[in-house]
């Protein structure tokens, strides 16, 4: 989940201006479907923390009244919500600028990240139509798995409803990079903070490719 949130040197150069919630205080409006999980909660917790954040929903079917008290509770300025269940859906959605979306269930040993797809396409699918509804130019970041196949499953949707925005649209798989960082770095002996893997493909056992031959360091004892 750390990979959503920007290093703090990239929050430094955004500007109030970048900010896309209009007319109202400044600040991203974010939303975090699926806020009680395993991903949720300490994505929320980040979201919180992250000075660009003004107003925090926390959607859930299950827990959000807990984890919104606990959430809410941290001395930082982002005013955190909590919606529990469908019915609350679209409270939560309205006037979002950026919804996170790792609602759905995860792999159990022995599963690939395909044998999600029945359940979890239909989750997102039902959480992409509330947002078609009610924040249709939100920036919409999908975590649930398979990330290759929920994507597109949201842009038919955004599709139908003649809301999508290829530009808004994002499966989140720099975790893939992240991990790449480490290993090399691990492998190498820098500091993975210095390594920079370019990983493309998708976020899948066979699909996700570092490209090992493109490795850059800024350290300068760095040789490949
Ligand atoms: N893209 C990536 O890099 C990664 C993706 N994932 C994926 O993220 C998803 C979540 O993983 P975890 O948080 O570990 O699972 P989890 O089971 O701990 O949490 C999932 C949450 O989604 C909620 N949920 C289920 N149906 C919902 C619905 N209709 N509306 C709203 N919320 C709903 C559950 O109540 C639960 O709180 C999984 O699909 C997992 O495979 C996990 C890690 C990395
Ligand atoms: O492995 C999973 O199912 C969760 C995930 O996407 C990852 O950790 O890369």
């Amino acid at each position: 989940f750390t990979f959503i949130i920007l290093k703090m040197e990239e929050v430094a150069i955004l500007k109030g201006s970048n900010c896309r919630a209009k007319g109202a205080a400044p600040g991203f409006k974010v939303a975090v479907l699926g806020a009680s999980g395993g991903i949720g909660q300490p994505l929320s917790l980040l979201m919180k923390m992250n000075p660009l954040v003004s107003v925090l929903h926390l959607y859930d079917v299950v827990n959000t009244p807990g984890v919104t008290a606990d959430i809410s509770h941290m001395n930082t300025g982002a005013v955190v919500r909590g919606f529990l269940g469908q019915p609350q859906l679209e409270s939560a959605l309205t006037g979002m600028d950026l919804v996170i979306i790792p609602a759905g269930i995860p792999r159990k040993p022995g599963m690939t990240r395909d044998d999600l797809f029945n359940i979890n396409a239909g989750i997102v699918r039902t959480l992409c139509e509330g947002i078609a509804k009610c924040c249709p130019n939100a920036i919409v970041n999908v975590i649930s798995n398979p990330v290759n196949s929920t994507v597109p499953i949201a842009a038919e949707v955004f599709k139908k409803a003649g809301t999508y925005d290829p530009k808004r649209l994002l499966g989140v798989t720099t975790l893939d990079v992240v991990r790449a960082n480490t290993f090399v770095g691990e492998v190498l002996g820098l500091d993975p903070r210095d390594v920079n893997v370019p990983v493309v493909g998708g976020h899948a056992g066979v699909t996700i490719l570092p490209l090992l031959s493109q490795v850059i360091s800024t350290c300068s004892c760095f040789k490949f």
